[in-house]
């Protein structure tokens, strides 16, 4: 399929914004006419530099407040078209984008948006241009993409078809399985954007919030898949406002949208096979002693050492955890592994996707690992699952001990707030996880937001933190473990917890009757509880260790969340530290 993408979409000027859309490998770009006006070059210049580069001009964008006007308006209009249709040839643009007209001077007659359309198809015709017309969500009179393929279908012209873009479509809620009632070759041009919902004004929404496919919350596959049943073979092209991109690194941004439309396609096509599990998560240490001393606390013991490396290897049940004492600075999250059975090709999945694959320092007779990195810093490994090779790089290796903690829980990344979205599509397409609803929670210095996600059978389960305070928020990276008696768990740990303050505890009491036992058993040993439809959640939280700190999780009955009713409560608590 042909990959395309507005140039509204990235960040720049017009000849930066090529470069980076062209680095990133696209086929075409969809010239907005604001870029256009605003560069020194001439459309013959925008042409060759794009043809250099590889690049079709696929589209030109926008025309407005067209149809279904007096006579008045009807002549200006067409005199307006005709410098465009200039333009278009010098550019060498061959459609050209019309919205549904906003203005309250338009008038509600379908007959009458027909028959100028047709006009100004049969002009766009003399110079061998195409035109498509597209219902704006905030259209004065058309504003459903159903209603813009009457008109187009009435003024029954060669030159005119319809633009779909599935911002209009979703945002309305409409259902896009009318889209295949269109005949695949009056669809002449298909744009894509995803959006969180939101409930705003749908301008509003459409020029600020838009994203790219799966950073949303919409059904982008949904509209590509019914498009392509109708017969479309034109380009798949994003179009994105927003104002985070705006402000972004055009050719970082160039690289994330690609992404989104390789995994759009995937989608559309073929699933992405998620891992099975998690292997290990390895933290940078400056000094393995103070973490070590936790961890035995928790229940690991120390099965081995890396042979050539400062790396050590802690284990309970199947939670593994390494420390690699080669931080410099604080402790952090360094490495997740993640068990797969084909890490080779899970690591040319990633590569397809666009992430840095990560070369690899091993010393002779060592595992070949497969490592890509995230968005974050964040590196990926995948292990084989039956055969975890990289077990074997470790000296004198002892069997795991067996004890209440059996597995990672989740993993808890924190981003920087230019990057979430960018990142939630990277793990949503690089391990197939699907996204669950964002959620905000209160800190004492700012709004955190927070996404989760989880692969198939809830196997691998990730959420992603964005603080939006003053920048820096709360940085935290946390690693949540599994445990099957969290109350054994906690008194082992006494001391090494986060305080809860009593203020939790006498909420929880008038929120649950839980009965005056369990009660003073959360209470005595600083236990946070959460319930949904499907089950129970306890969980604690360790003291902090650099930016990292550790979760113990009991889900009882199929309980599906993360606990984020008391999320505010350890923010602050850990606001509060430093402690034990
Ligand atoms: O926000 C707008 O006006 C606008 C313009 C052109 C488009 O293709 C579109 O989807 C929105
Ligand atoms: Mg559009």
């Amino acid at each position: 399929m042909r990959r395309s993408i507005a140039t509204v979409s990235v960040s720049g000027t017009l000849a930066e914004k090529l470069d980076a859309i062209a680095a990133a490998g696209f086929d075409g770009v969809e010239i907005f006419e604001n870029d256009l006006v605003s560069s020194p070059l001439s459309p013959e210049e925008v042409r060759d530099r794009a043809a250099d580069l590889g690049l079709g001009i696929d589209l030109y964008q926008p025309f407005r407040d067209f149809e279904a006007v007096g006579p008045d308006a009807l002549a200006a209009g067409l005199r307006r078209a005709e410098h465009k249709f200039a333009v278009m040839e010098r550019l060498g643009a061959r459609t050209l984008l019309v919205c549904s007209n906003v203005s309250r001077d338009a008038v509600d007659d379908d007959e009458l948006a027909a028959a100028q359309l047709r006009l100004l198809a049969e002009r766009a015709a003399a110079h061998g241009i195409r035109i498509a017309y597209e219902a704006l969500a905030w259209g004065r009179h058309v504003d459903d993409y159903l209603h813009a393929w009457r008109i187009v279908r009435m003024a029954d012209h060669p030159n005119l078809g319809t633009c779909l873009d599935s911002f209009h479509i979703l945002s309305r809620g409409t259902d896009p399985g009318g889209i295949e009632a269109i005949p695949g070759e009056k669809i002449f041009f298909l744009q894509l954007a995803d959006a969180p919902r939101l409930a705003m004004d749908v301008l509003q929404w459409s020029r600020h919030h838009r994203c790219f496919p799966g950073q949303g919350d919409f059904d982008v596959a949904g509209v590509v898949g019914h498009a392509l049943r109708a017969g479309y073979r034109g380009p798949l092209s994003l179009e994105v406002f927003n104002d985070i991109v705006r402000q972004a690194a055009a050719a970082r941004t160039a690289v994330d949208a690609m992404r989104s439309l390789i995994a759009l396609e995937e989608r559309a096509t073929a699933p992405a096979t998620a891992p099975t599990g998690f292997a290990f998560a390895e933290l940078a240490v400056p000094a393995p002693e103070r973490l070590g001393e936790l961890l035995t606390a928790l229940g690991f013991a120390r099965t081995g050492g890396h042979a050539t490396k400062p790396v050590e290897l802690w284990e309970q049940g199947r939670a593994r955890i390494l420390l690699n004492a080669t931080a410099r600075e604080g402790t952090s999250l360094a490495a997740i592994g993640l068990e797969t059975p084909d890490p080779g090709g899970a690591v040319r999945h990633a590569e397809h996707l666009l992430a840095p694959v990560l070369p690899r320092h091993r010393a002779p007779g060592e595992a070949d690992l497969h490592a890509v990195a995230a968005p974050d810093g964040t590196e990926l490994f995948f292990c084989r699952t039956d055969d975890p090779a990289w077990r074997a790089d470790f000296s004198r290796p002892r069997e795991a001990p067996g004890g209440e903690i059996t597995c990672l829980d989740h993993v808890a990344l924190a981003q920087p707030r230019h990057q979430f979205d960018e990142a939630a599509l990277f793990y949503r397409s690089v391990l197939g996880l699907r996204p669950a609803a964002r959620v905000e929670f209160a800190d004492p210095y700012g709004l955190v937001r927070s996404r989760a996600m989880a692969g198939p059978g809830d196997a691998v389960r990730m959420v992603l933190n964005i603080a939006s305070v003053g920048g820096g928020g709360a940085p935290w990276q946390h690693v949540a473990l599994a445990s099957t008696d969290i109350v054994a768990t906690a008194r082992r740990l006494r001391g090494l917890t986060l305080p809860i303050p009593a203020n939790y505890h006498d909420d929880l009491e008038a929120r649950f009757d839980l009965g005056p036992e369990r009660h003073r058993l959360l209470r005595e040993l600083g236990l946070l509880y959460d319930r949904d439809e499907h089950g129970e959640f306890l969980h604690l939280y360790t003291a902090t260790y650099g930016r990292v700190f550790f979760e113990v999780v009991q889900r009882i009955g199929g309980y599906r969340g993360y606990g984020t009713a008391g999320s505010h409560v350890r923010l602050a608590a850990q606001h509060d530290g430093p402690y034990p």
